[in-house]
């Protein structure tokens, strides 16, 4: 479409809306193909993955890991003399990291010759964006890329509660933590909170968490937290919260008094809300342009993201499609290499693959059991459970659960499901022989790696349970 010198009656090719995954890979790639781009980011640069989201969060994960390593140490010989874990210099050292990470962004940007504005943007008309000090800019291509918010569903005394974007900076360790949901973020602060050290109850209100995830999946992770002690109450959910009492003679911020549909009544320093996220459509001007979006705010685009207007494309969380970081820069490259670049190509959308960052990691790629199911005539499932060679030593329980879901007539793997440590480490190479079309004979073929777990995604020999409705 545009390139540099062609639209002069525009202050700029492209005008990007959000600098956080998907803009600033779609910003560094078009201004790479020649156009002058600018990009509005009223917080920081990075958005919420880098900022708010998986980097701090798997720092934390990170943090949470050291608990279990020096618990079992001894076991190897190790003489550790009481560790003891300090909250502040973790949000710390978090803090800086992403202040260098944040810093590389905007080097990047700068060095691509993006031009990047910290304000609020919002549209005025298909080719018109103002930003918070009253200039507007004249765009050919506008992409919104704003993200996405905590979804609050209304119930008294949510105002008591955080989010996940608070829950990276609290000044205080919460020693119990209540977590409403049971989803991706829900799962992941309930098990690192508790390696922690914080007393952790999750209320689902469907009959298990990660709804959409392969049910033995579901039911691992269920079974681990419980067996670690965190308390998962499923069928329920959080009907209000009150302010409790003052704890440490004054000292302390008051606790939180949570009662549930089911009537349980818990006590908490924090109570974290992970019902979901809504897309970042509000006051926008998305009507005043003509961009439509679907019954959840999220913005309609096609399989070019492009909206309802045809100059303007939307990205990442903001659209109707996954929430995850890699979806959103794939789709801001194959954005900016389709309209700048004359390179046009689409996101495949088929086995994208995703992990639950708990202790241990949920990894899954493809359709899973029920899916598969539905799908396919004959569907051969296999599964084991494995034991780590470390817990012969250090007498941890815990076994990971591996399986695959495959196509009993063409033999082509439909699903891997994991739930092991480095699972999104494993998923990531698997979902490589996924997209390749792999088969269980050409898994069968392949050579292991001794010893290790994935080892015996090889040795399954024969399926644990044949559906077969030809
Ligand atoms: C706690 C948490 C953990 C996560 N962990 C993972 C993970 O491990 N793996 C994974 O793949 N995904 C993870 N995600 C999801 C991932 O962060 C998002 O899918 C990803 O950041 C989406 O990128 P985006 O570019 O669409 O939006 P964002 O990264 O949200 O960027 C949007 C940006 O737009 C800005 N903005 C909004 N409105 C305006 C406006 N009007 N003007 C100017 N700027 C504006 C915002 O400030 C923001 O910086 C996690 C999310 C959360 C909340
Ligand atoms: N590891 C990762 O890749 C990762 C990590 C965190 C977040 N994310 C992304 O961010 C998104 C948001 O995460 P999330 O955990 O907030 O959302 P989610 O969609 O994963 O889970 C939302 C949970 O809230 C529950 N819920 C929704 N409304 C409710 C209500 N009114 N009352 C009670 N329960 C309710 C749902 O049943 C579900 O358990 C995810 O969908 C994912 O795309 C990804």
């Amino acid at each position: 479409m545009s390139k540099e010198g062609e639209s002069p009656e525009f202050d700029v090719d492209l005008f990007v809306i959000g600098g956080g995954s998907g803009g600033i890979r779609a910003a560094r790639v078009a201004a790479g193909h020649g156009a002058r781009v600018m990009l509005a980011e009223e917080s920081r640069l990075g958005g919420t993955c880098v900022i708010r989201g998986c980097v701090p969060k798997k720092l934390f994960v990170y943090a949470s890991r050291f608990a279990d390593a020096l618990d079992e140490a001894a076991n190897f010989g190790w003489k550790i003399s009481l560790p003891r874990f300090d909250w502040p210099s973790l949000v710390a050292a978090k803090d800086r990291e992403i202040a260098r990470l944040e810093g590389l962004y905007a080097q990047g940007q700068s060095e691509a010759g993006v031009e990047v504005v910290h304000s609020r943007a919002m549209l005025e008309d298909a080719h018109t964006v103002r930003l918070a000090d009253g200039r507007s800019l004249r765009a050919d291509i506008i992409l919104i890329a704003t993200g996405a918010k905590p979804e609050l569903p209304p119930f008294e005394g949510i105002e008591l509660g955080i989010t996940s974007d608070a829950a990276f900076d609290l000044k205080e360790f919460p020693r119990r933590l209540v977590i409403g949901g049971a989803g991706y973020i829900a799962m992941e602060f309930a098990g690192l909170f508790d390696a922690l050290g914080s007393d952790v109850t999750v209320v689902c209100r469907g009959s298990n968490v990660l709804r959409g995830f392969d049910e033995d999946m579901r039911q691992a992770i269920t079974a681990s937290y419980t067996n670690r002690g965190i308390k998962v109450l499923l069928g329920d959910s959080i009907k209000r919260l009150a302010s409790g009492k003052v704890g440490g003679g004054g000292q302390r911020p008051a606790a939180i008094d949570v009662v549930t549909e089911q009537g349980a009544r818990l006590t908490a320093d924090q109570v974290l809300l992970a019902f979901g996220r809504t897309p970042n459509t509000i006051g926008l001007g998305l009507e005043r342009a003509g961009v439509k979006t679907d019954e959840k705010g999220a913005i309609i685009v096609d399989a070019s993201s492009r909206t309802s207007v045809p100059n303007i494309f939307a990205v990442g969380d903001v659209s109707n499609q996954f929430k995850l970081t890699p979806v959103a820069i794939r789709e801001g490259h194959a954005f900016a290499d389709s309209v700048f670049g004359d390179k046009p190509w689409r996101v495949d959308y088929a086995n994208v693959p995703t992990s639950v960052f708990s202790s241990p990691e949920i990894g899954t790629v493809g359709l899973t059991e029920l899916e598969a199911r539905a799908g396919y005539a004959v569907v051969d499932v296999y599964k084991a459970r494995v034991r780590p060679l470390a817990a012969g030593v250090t007498g941890n329980c815990e076994t990971a659960l591996l399986k695959l879901v495959v196509d009993g007539e063409s033999d082509r793997i439909l699903g891997t499901h994991l739930f092991a440590e480095d699972a999104s480490e494993m998923i990531q190479a698997l979902s490589i022989a996924l997209a390749s079309g792999a088969t269980r004979a050409g898994f069968m073929s392949t050579m292991a790696v001794h010893p290790t777990f994935s080892e015996e995604l090889l040795a399954m020999q024969t399926p644990t349970i044949r559906y077969d409705r030809r």
